[in-house]
């Protein structure tokens, strides 16, 4: 039988608790009993073979999909069903594995699609840029134009993110995903087919975004040198299960981590 709610678990240093969460689709067992939790302030690596459930993990927490069983709990509260759009207006963005921006857009009207779940003028009126959608929209497009001066992509605010390189997606991706000001960001591999000097900034970014606005970050990333020089603590999945917890230090001497991840080529 499932447990009582307990709605108020904030009084710690916890911001999201994953308890005992599996995910099935039809005969696949994606995830099984897995649980953590992320800290405030932290950042959080999420690692394992390729198919051990990092994804789906990430979709659960955002809302993308629902747990087959067990339970999130986010800012001390369940959230049971939450959509996407919830989740983000409950202060979780994301990034994608394959960047999801709209490539004919701008860079600034990409990250102003993210800064629109802040605003309160309804779609319509800032459809129309009408009235009060006006004013508004000034203002957010401050925030968004330093978020731009932050990841230092001036020079690229009046271009189609189609025409970047893939690179410089992925920060504009970050830069929609910052807009939204969340409290939990996660990032599906930040840095995937990105060259040395690429991985380089977008780590720099991350540590930036983590130390100066306080952001938690929650991240799924191949790269284990980048995954041990960022993370403060990380959860390793194999087959959909958790196989170790623990900080990089102890996760990269632990022999289950070692036998299914370390020891394959990625
Ligand atoms: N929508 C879906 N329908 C059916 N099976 C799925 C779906 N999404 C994921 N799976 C299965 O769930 C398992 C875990 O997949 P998931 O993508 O979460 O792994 P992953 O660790 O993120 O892998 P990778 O590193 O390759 O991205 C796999 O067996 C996958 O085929």
């Amino acid at each position: 039988m499932r447990p009582p709610l307990q709605p108020n678990r904030d009084t710690d240093n916890t911001l999201l608790a994953v308890e005992n969460v599996s995910l099935r689709f039809g005969g696949v067992k994606a995830l099984t009993g897995v649980s953590f939790d992320i800290r405030k302030g932290e950042i959080r690596a999420i690692i394992g073979p390729n198919g051990a459930g990092k994804t789906s993990m990430l979709n659960c927490i955002n809302g993308f999909y629902h747990p087959t069983d067990g339970r999130i709990i986010f800012k001390g509260e369940m959230r049971r069903k939450m959509r996407p759009h919830v989740a983000a207006r409950g202060g979780i963005a994301r990034t994608f594995q394959n960047v999801a921006l709209f490539k004919s857009m701008s860079t600034l009207d990409n990250i102003m699609v993210g800064r629109s779940l802040k605003m309160k003028a309804g779609f319509f009126w800032q459809l129309l840029r009408y009235g009060p959608a006006i004013e508004e929209e000034v203002a957010h497009r401050k925030v968004v134009e330093d978020i731009i001066d932050f990841l230092q992509i001036p020079h690229i605010r009046r271009t189609p993110v189609g025409r970047l390189p893939y690179g410089l997606q992925k920060r504009v991706e970050l830069g929609r995903a910052l807009a939204m000001e969340p409290d939990l960001l996660l990032l599906d591999e930040p840095m995937a087919g990105m060259n040395l000097e690429e991985k380089e900034d977008m780590a720099r970014f991350i540590i930036e975004v983590n130390q100066q606005f306080g952001t938690t970050v929650a991240l799924i990333e191949h790269d284990m040198s980048v995954v041990m020089d960022l993370s403060d603590r990380v959860v390793v999945l194999e087959y959909g299960r958790k196989i170790a917890d623990g900080t990089p230090e102890q996760v990269k001497s632990d022999a289950r981590v070692i036998d299914a991840y370390l020891g394959v080529a990625h």
